[in-house]
């Protein structure tokens, strides 16, 4: 790696990207990129970093699908405010004895979730560190102009929907954490089983489907008060809509949506797939609010397109606060989940 200078190093790893360009007059190359972008429209920006050792480790993840996901949880945010991916701007913080091929593997990863959701890499930077590598991806999107989702918005009486099964992806964190054999695989059958249920835990953490196609019918349909998506945690994720929206909000633990490979996983090893679904994050399905009266019609509108709509609570009323009911207990959720200052 040390033969190819920073020149040689771009030049290799922007090789990997095949995905076509669209709306770019000047992309990598220059000193800075030049961008079309419709009229109607207002630019989306969002930036996240990627540390090894906090948000990946080799044991947790390939490089392939680390490239996948850097993007996906840019995408994801994107999604959650109604808009459309465009432009990605990528930066690397490299340590100097990394493998090229572990890069040129994370490009491939981008290449693959690019082509996906039609959008591309304009430019990025890289630069050597002493620490560990350091994945940051800028994103820039589009969305209707004056039509963005906030975390705003939501009303009392509004119903609180998730777009998706939550909990999957620190299942199969806590699956790649662990090295002992499951308990319950004794027969052919469970060994039949207990691959499906790794299988779907291995792509809920590696390579989740951020939800656009959900963010713009989302958008389209005029009913969602607010939004957010699951990065740190579905408990998390409402506190945020509690406290910009200052409304209380009350969700049933029994209609959060568990995978039921999820569920099988936890039991076989006495976790609680709860606890994962409300603070585990990085789901990256959206959650929000809509209006009480637009919910089914909404609803019908998502199954229709193949997507996953599900309601699990209710604005009960005004002030901060979340709460989960179970049976006829209802208890404060804390804001914990993924939170990078506190433990
Ligand atoms: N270092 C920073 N400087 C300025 N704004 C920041 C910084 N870090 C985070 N933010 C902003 O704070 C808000 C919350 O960030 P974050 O919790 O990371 O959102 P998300 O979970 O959607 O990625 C976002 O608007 C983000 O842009
Ligand atoms: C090795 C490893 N340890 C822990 C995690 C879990 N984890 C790391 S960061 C994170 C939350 C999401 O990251 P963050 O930087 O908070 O993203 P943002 O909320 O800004 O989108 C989670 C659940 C992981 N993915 N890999
Ligand atoms: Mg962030
Ligand atoms: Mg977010
Ligand atoms: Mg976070």
């Amino acid at each position: 790696m040390r033969d190819l200078g920073e020149f040689g190093l771009i030049d290799r790893l922007t090789a990997r990207l095949k995905h076509i360009q669209t709306d770019v007059t000047v992309g990598i190359g220059d000193d800075a990129a030049v961008l079309g972008y419709p009229a109607d429209c207002e630019i989306v920006a969002t930036t996240d970093a990627l540390v090894e050792g906090v948000h990946f480790r080799s044991d947790t993840i390939s490089v392939h699908n680390l490239g996948y996901k850097a993007v996906a949880a840019s995408i994801s945010d994107i999604a959650a405010m109604g808009g459309l991916p465009k432009h990605i701007l990528l930066s690397l913080a490299i340590p100097p004895d990394s493998d090229i091929s572990r890069l040129e593997g994370i490009y491939d990863g981008i290449d693959e979730i690019s082509q996906h959701y039609k959008c591309s890499v304009v430019g990025g930077d890289v630069v050597k560190t002493e620490g560990p590598l350091v994945i940051n991806v800028t994103l820039l999107g589009t969305v209707k102009r004056g039509q963005a989702l906030l975390r705003s918005g939501a009303k009392v009486g509004d119903v609180v929907f998730v777009t998706g099964y939550v909990g999957g992806s620190a299942a199969g964190l806590s699956y790649r954490l662990r090295s002992q054999h499951p308990p319950f695989v004794e027969t052919a059958e469970d060994t039949a089983a207990w691959k499906d249920c790794m299988e779907y835990l291995g792509s809920c953490h590696e390579r989740p489907n951020p939800q656009v196609q959900a963010g713009q019918l989302l958008l389209a349909s005029g009913v969602c008060s607010s939004c957010n998506d699951i990065s740190d945690g579905l408990a998390s994720e409402l506190h945020e809509i509690s406290k910009a929206s200052n409304v209380t909000i009350e969700i049933q633990a029994a209609a959060v949506p568990i995978h039921p490979h999820v569920q099988a996983f936890a039991r076989g090893f006495s976790c609680d797939a709860l606890e994962w679904a409300l603070y585990g994050g990085e789901d990256y399905q959206l959650v929000g609010t809509v209006r009480k009266e637009s919910f089914d019609t909404l609803a019908a509108q998502f199954h229709q397109a193949g997507l996953q709509m599900f309601a699990i609570g209710h604005v009960t009323g005004t002030g901060r606060g979340v709460l989960l009911r179970q049976g006829n207990a209802s208890t404060d959720i804390s804001a914990s989940g993924y939170n990078h200052f506190r433990s």
